[in-house]
């Protein structure tokens, strides 16, 4: 039987095996040898040690490193505080996402009428997290706390609900982006999947058990031809891995509705645009291109027919998401058992009036005083859908639900935000 050290270190035929003559040679090798077993097996210990903790931190939602900076007396002081409840009938709210776009301005809508809000985020580098950061800042000079965490933290979320009981979840936080699908799939799964399930869990297991109303997509709607696009139409041709976890989480929330009784709300939106808006959106990074005087690529549909989407404000998208969560209902288990039937329902949140993207940089031109260089390419099939309108007809009856934002006027106030934000209006204070 070998040993390990020859096992590791085995010998060269001719060269040490017999070699009287090299005695001292054996000798240094031996210690050499044995040196470098131990260094082997202390970095095959650490490699393993290493790859067991990534691996937890991975699969263990519950994990130290998933939730390294949350807890203590303060931070439970903090939640409770942002959580009070300002006015009768109000709500606690965890907004998820909340350093996000649409979960910056829900939360401050939710506070400023006063519901307690709780945010959580993970504050990912999917785009500029400095500007997520700034979004916190602004939440913090209204009084909502933001938790950095993941919604995939299981431990994390049944402490927030062990510390607050939140009557609903307005669950914001997703991987978005139509495109970026095909660079890294796995970020899609990761939160738009495996994270909504961890929150489900930690929803259903809560007592009281809140109502959720959380972020769908337009994106569901795939490669319909038939408009506007209705809930009750077909939802089974997406064109994108986004499209498809986002559709995925319409039947994963279905089933916790049926079978916890949790209230579930999903809400499909429509190219939100506006104010703190994302950079990774075609009207924001069309914007800072034509400003720095860069190209723009603007996609063109088949047969040369220009691609239209059903853009929506930002602010009409807010009246929409506290119209549903007014209208929520309750859930009816609690600790994990259903008592009886919640509602599920899902809304279209659009603005019913489909522009051409040629159109929305002319609008963006006129607003900026300045022309684009616009470089007109074939759509290339990585996850677009030629057209998007919304039939919102239902939201409309539910909650009242009526957009008033046209896109030139919405444009209009993201473009002053834009310039204030970036310097461009050399620090002047701004009104949008
Ligand atoms: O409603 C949704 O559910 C989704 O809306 C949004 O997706 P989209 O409607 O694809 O918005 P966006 O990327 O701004 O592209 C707008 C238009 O510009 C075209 N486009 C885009 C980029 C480019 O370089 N050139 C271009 O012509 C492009 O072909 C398209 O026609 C959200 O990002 C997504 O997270 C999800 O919320």
């Amino acid at each position: 039987m070998p040993s390990l050290e020859e096992e590791l270190f085995p010998s060269t035929p001719g060269k040490f095996k017999g070699d009287r003559g090299h005695n001292m040679n054996r000798q240094v090798y031996r210690c050499f040898a044995s040196t470098s077993t131990m260094f082997l097996w202390a970095l095959f210990l650490i490699a393993l040690t290493a790859s067991y903790l990534s691996f937890q931190g991975f699969v263990d939602s519950g994990s130290r490193y998933l939730s390294a900076s949350w807890g203590g007396i303060n931070w439970e002081k903090q939640l409770r505080s942002s959580a009070q409840i300002q006015r009768q009938g109000g709500f606690s709210v965890l907004v998820t996402g909340a350093a996000g776009f649409v979960g910056s301005h829900v939360s401050i809508a939710l506070k400023r009428r006063g519901d307690g809000v709780v945010g959580l985020d993970n504050f990912n580098d999917y785009y500029d997290p400095s500007l997520k950061r700034a979004r916190k800042s602004l939440l913090e000079t209204h009084g909502v706390f933001i938790v950095e965490g993941d919604v995939n933290d299981a431990k994390l979320l049944a402490k927030l609900f062990d510390v607050v009981a939140f009557t609903h979840v307005m669950h914001l936080a997703a991987q978005a982006g139509v495109r970026y699908a095909m660079v890294n799939p796995h970020s899609y799964v990761h939160s738009n999947i495996a994270g909504l399930v961890t929150l489900l869990e930690a929803c259903k297991n809560a007592d009281p058990q809140p109502s959720i109303v959380w972020a769908s997509s337009s994106s569901v709607y795939g490669l319909n031809d038939k408009v506007p696009f209705s809930e009750a139409d077909q939802t089974d041709q997406p064109a994108s891995l986004y499209a498809a976890t986002k559709k995925a989480g319409e039947e994963i929330t279905h089933s916790y509705n049926h079978i916890y009784g949790l209230s579930v709300t999903g809400l499909r939106f429509f190219t939100v645009y506006g104010p703190w808006g994302r950079p990774d959106m075609a009207y924001f990074s069309f914007t800072r291109n034509i400003l720095q005087g860069k190209p723009i690529t603007v996609y063109r549909g088949k047969n040369r027919v220009d691609l239209a989407r059903d853009f929506t404000y930002i602010d009409d998208i807010v009246k929409g998401c506290l119209g549903s969560l007014d209208t929520s209902g309750k859930s009816t288990g609690s600790g994990g058992k259903k008592r009886g039937p919640a509602p599920y329902r899902i809304f279209n949140l659009g603005n019913t009036s489909p522009v051409t993207v040629p159109t929305l940089v002319s609008i963006l031109e006129r607003h900026l005083k300045v022309k684009a260089k616009r470089n007109i390419v074939d759509m290339p099939g990585n996850g677009d859908v030629p057209f998007t309108h919304a039939n919102i007809s239902s939201a409309r009856r539910e909650f009242g639900y009526k957009p008033t934002t046209d896109l030139q006027t919405g444009l209009k106030k993201f473009v002053k935000w834009y310039l204030s934000y970036y310097g461009y209006n050399h620090g002047k204070p701004v009104n949008y």
